[in-house]
């Protein structure tokens, strides 16, 4: 595999890039090219209609009256945007582009520092933790999780039940992130938050949102006026912060006591992930994590494992809600290939293929990690007609590509699952859908989020019937991911095949569907032959040489 990494950038004339923010100016010879919005206002730039709360639905606008490659400036920050899909294509080749850490994930290092998400390319512990936690995330690890899951779920469904009976709404985002927290909680750590029981968000689940609030919040304030106009948020920010390394601090102390995981879930008995990242050495180095990069760890897959399955969740039941036909052939297929079992086996879960599209086309338009930045490894031209310099970098507006008439048809903006039959699927240019980011950096829990999110979406079709409030019109809040805000479901439980299947029905001895599990079907899935790991081609990666 090529390399990608990225030791300290360096100018044309071989002079060291500034560390911290690179505004385009820096590393675009020809930015002039490049449109930008009229009326761009001095020192501020392109503030005229920007909304503060909503930088990335402000950039589709601005998206679709520039083109597939733009720029919007902000306070001095100017910042080049890439959605066109041939040239998303040519930032995804690895012997070009690499991950570039800024922005929002830049703002995460204060907390996360080197852990998986937030490292620089060149940092170390990237490929140690990498080559350490990528069997975490295997097909039997996956197995091993499916029971947890299923629990979480469970609790979930108490809760949904009881709204049902009071005649309630239920507030779908909030139970859904409370629903993903507790998932990777529990099958990462062995930590149960209790969100389900508690009235108010665990104080760690306050704390944490505190922190990405805080984040996002430095991405529209510049620099000079931070201590001035987040002063009080700077001093919160630091309380939070301390009490999640506390937290952390306490679950691993719990751990090295007490031995392994009490829920011990991992791949093949091993334990979870906790302790894969305690006891296991590299398979070559015999290298381990240190204590303080396993805490930045826990607060990284804490974080990036839920609010983004969360919020898919919350868009594949906002438009199973709305689609009253699609929905019922999705319960169709639940209840078809689930049959009268009381809780599906892990294999019937990847066989509720059109369940799956569901989710596919959910994070097709509006994939819940909208954007993720790129930088040139080496001077090169984007586009055979935008120069850029080594360490120049560009944001990828995921949630545009995924809406491009040229790659995905006149009826972009429609909700249609069947976009990702594996036929249609085939017939369009690779690149085009990167809901979870691109090569060795791409997300490395992209298969437990889909296998969680399908197990979820599968339980609760076969429970209820799910009635949206007429009134409401989709709302997006940004958060660093997306999220359907004031989102509620009201519920009714189903009388139909799928509840009829008792808690006492036993499992079917042989089950309704046999085919093997469907191919992933975006564009960024793995090889043939390399079984379902999303990263086993990953796992080959050689190591890279640190840098001098
Ligand atoms: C629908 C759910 C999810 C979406 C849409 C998503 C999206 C992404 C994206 C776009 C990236 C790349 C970011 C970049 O290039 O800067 C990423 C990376 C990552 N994700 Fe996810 N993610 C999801 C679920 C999860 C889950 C469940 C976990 C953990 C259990 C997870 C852990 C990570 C980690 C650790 C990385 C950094 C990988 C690396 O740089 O080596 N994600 N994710």
């Amino acid at each position: 595999m090529a390399e990608t990494g990225q030791s300290q950038s360096t100018g044309p004339g071989g002079e060291a890039i500034p560390k911290g923010f690179r505004s385009a100016e820096q590393g675009w010879p020809e930015l002039h090219r490049i449109p930008h919005p009229p009326y761009r206002v001095p020192l501020l730039g392109d503030v005229l209609g920007a909304g503060v709360r909503t930088p990335v639905q402000d950039s589709m606008r601005v998206a679709r009256r520039l083109g597939p490659v733009f720029r919007r400036k902000g306070f001095g920050k100017e910042i080049v945007f890439v959605w066109g899909a041939e040239q998303v294509a040519e930032l995804s080749d690895e012997s070009r582009f690499a991950k570039h850490v800024g922005l929002g994930v830049a703002n995460l290092r204060p907390v996360a520092r080197d852990g998986l998400f937030t490292a620089y390319n060149h940092e170390p512990n990237w490929q140690l933790a990498h080559d350490v936690l990528a069997p975490g995330f295997s097909r039997s690890a996956m197995q091993g999780y499916h029971p947890l899951m299923l629990d979480v779920a469970r609790g979930l469904m108490e809760r949904w039940d009881a709204g049902e009976a009071a005649g309630d709404p239920v507030d779908v985002p909030g139970d859904m992130t409370k629903l993903t927290l507790e998932t990777i909680a529990r099958t990462g750590f062995g930590y149960d938050f209790g969100s389900f029981e508690r009235s108010r968000p665990h104080p760690f689940v306050t704390a944490m949102v505190g922190t990405l609030s805080f984040a996002q919040r430095r991405n529209v304030v510049p620099p000079p006026l931070t201590p001035l106009l987040l002063r009080g948020a700077t001093k919160r920010n630091a309380a939070d912060t301390a009490y999640l390394n506390r937290t952390v601090d306490e679950v691993i102390a719990r751990r090295r006591e007490g031995g392994g995981g009490d829920e011990g879930a991992g791949a093949g008995g091993t334990g979870d992930l906790l302790d894969r990242m305690l006891e296991t050495a590299h398979p070559e180095t015999g290298e381990r994590l240190t204590s303080d990069n396993i805490r930045r760890q826990i607060i990284t897959f804490l974080i990036a494992g839920h609010e983004t399955t969360s919020g898919a969740l919350s868009f594949a039941l906002y438009y199973l809600a709305r689609n009253p036909q699609i929905l019922a052939r999705a319960r169709e297929e639940v209840d078809r290939v689930w049959g009268a079992a009381p809780e599906p086996a892990y294999e019937q879960v990847a066989k509720l293929r059109y369940v799956r599209r569901v989710l596919d086309e959910s994070l097709r338009l509006w994939p819940t990690a909208p954007a993720f930045a790129r930088e040139a490894v080496r001077d090169t031209t984007l586009g055979g007609e935008h120069p850029m310099r080594r360490g120049a970098w560009a944001l990828v507006l995921g949630l545009m590509l995924h809406r491009d008439p040229a790659a995905w048809g006149q009826d972009a903006e429609e909700f249609d699952p069947d976009r990702f039959e594996p036929a249609a699927v085939r017939a369009r240019p690779a690149h085009v859908y990167k809901p979870f980011g691109t090569g060795a950096r791409a997300c490395i829990g992209r298969q437990f989020a889909l296998h969680e999110a399908t197990l979820v979406l599968g339980l609760l079709l076969r429970r209820y019937d799910l009635h949206a409030e007429p009134g409401y019109r989709l709302r997006v809040a940004e958060r660093l991911t997306l999220m359907p805000e004031g989102f509620t479901l009201r519920l009714t439980r189903r009388s139909g095949p799928g509840p009829a299947a008792s808690a006492s029905a036993p499992t079917p001895a042989s089950e309704p569907e046999s085919a093997p599990a469907p191919a992933p079907a975006s564009d960024d899935a793995e090889p043939p032959g390399q079984g379902q790991c999303p990263h086993s081609a990953v796992l080959t990666t050689p190591r890279r040489a640190t840098p001098s």
